[in-house]
């Protein structure tokens, strides 16, 4: 099966944020949303407690846009379930979902055999939506654990910010990096996305990045100005450590020549360099008009000793520019007024997502960001996105390239 797979495909292989967009991994969301309540949503990432349903529909219009333009969209349950179809990741991906501290010995044993009768599907199942203590079959570990524990306390936890694919891994060249996830609500995202490049034959052949470091770095706060530069924001999901980390790794393995390490306020509005910043043309970037001014960059660059030189800090902009070699990067002015830009980036209004040089998607809620991308040129694909953005996240957020044609 594994050479047809790949001959149909096209080499992973992102170079830029705005090369046409030839294939996405997206997520559509399922029941790990179901799982969100009042009490839960907080640590769960969520702002509210989104209607399913809605959010389905609204997801499946997202890749439907996508598609419309020619852009190959993978599913993550599909690309999961084919992975847990090789008997290695199905056995390593049940150790994952057995966390031995919270359910005990007894009860770990138990619920690691029940999950290794679990067909893939049912196995993808569990991963993703968690599994409640009512959910676990009776006949699987008569424990104290299991008898003081409320039937719908967590045997294995949800997952539902895996709607949030930019975040878990992200492409660099024709390398992936699994990212490391800050918040404790998402650390068992990276495990299901190694499990998926491990083992999908359309990756089995994609070299890594990033490699077994282990310092916070999150997909959303690496931007691919151009090819050989990346920014990387620094703020509440990655940290100096993996910001350097990364930026290592990627002179190592001859991906970048430069790279922007930008401090970001360490605020759930801005928790990714892509809630204030993404691209929207070769030169040019809708940016939050709070930080347009403010926004400085570190710049790194190998050196002869296999080091890495740190700058700055200086003018973000700037150094952008620089080190992209060109005049000038644009910033399309959304020239809002304070209160609709600070409403309009909370509900991802910079959060776009090129599907080639000058067209994005947006959220159709953000009519005055989207007005000024226009009068600037920019073709916006709307979306719509209530249900969706409850987790705080919009187009870019929710996709992660696979492929980018060379601009
Ligand atoms: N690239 C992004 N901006 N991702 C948004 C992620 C939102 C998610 N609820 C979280 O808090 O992690």
């Amino acid at each position: 099966m594994t050479a047809p797979d790949l001959e149909v495909h096209e080499q992973p292989r992102v170079e830029s944020e705005v090369g046409p967009l030839r294939a996405v991994l997206l997520h559509r969301p399922g029941d790990e949303l179901k799982r969100l309540t009042p009490r839960n949503n907080d640590q769960l990432l969520f702002d509210s407690i989104p209607w399913v349903d809605r959010a389905q529909e609204e997801h499946d219009a997202f890749s439907e846009t996508l598609r419309s333009r020619d852009v190959d969209v993978l599913l993550l349950v599909d690309a999961l379930v084919a992975a847990l179809g090789d008997e290695r990741a199905h056995a390593a991906a049940a150790d994952t979902a057995v966390d031995r501290r919270r359910v005990g010995h007894e009860l770990a044993d138990a619920l690691s055999s029940h999950l290794s009768t679990l067909t893939p599907t049912g196995l993808a199942d569990v991963l993703m939506a968690g599994m409640t203590f009512e959910e676990l079959p009776a006949a699987e570990g008569a424990s104290l654990v299991r008898k003081m524990h409320h039937p719908h306390d967590f045997v294995v936890d949800p997952l539902p910010n895996l709607l949030f694919t930019r975040d878990s891994s992200v492409w660099i060249g024709n390398r992936v990096a699994i990212a490391s996830l800050a918040m404790p609500a998402r650390n068992r995202e990276t495990a299901l996305l190694d499990l998926i490049y491990a083992y999908h034959p359309r990756f089995r052949s994609a070299g890594r990045a990033y490699g077994a470091h282990s310092a916070p770095v999150e997909g959303g706060d690496v931007l691919l100005l151009a090819p050989g530069v990346m920014a990387i924001g620094v703020g509440e999901r990655t940290s100096p450590a993996g910001a350097e980390s990364l930026a290592r790794s990627a002179f190592a393995d001859g991906l970048a020549h430069t790279v922007l390490a930008v401090p970001i306020a360490q605020d759930r509005a801005t928790m990714h360099l892509d809630t204030v910043c993404t691209m929207v043309d070769r030169d040019a970037v809708v940016m939050y008009p709070a930080v347009r001014d403010t926004l400085v960059a570190y710049p790194l660059q190998p050196d002869d000793a296999k080091g890495v030189r740190v700058a700055g800090p200086v003018p973000f902009l700037e150094a952008a520019a620089t080190a992209m070699g060109i005049d000038r990067l644009r910033v399309i002015d959304t020239g809002l007024d304070p209160v609709t830009a600070e409403r309009e980036q909370w509900d991802d209004g910079n959060n776009t997502l090129a599907v080639g040089p000058g067209v994005v998607v947006a959220y159709e809620r953000n009519v005055e960001t989207n007005e000024r991308l226009e009068e600037a040129g920019i073709e916006v694909l709307r979306i719509r996105g209530s249900e969706l953005g409850s987790g705080r996240g919009g187009p870019r957020c929710m996709s992660c390239p696979i492929v980018r044609a060379q601009l």
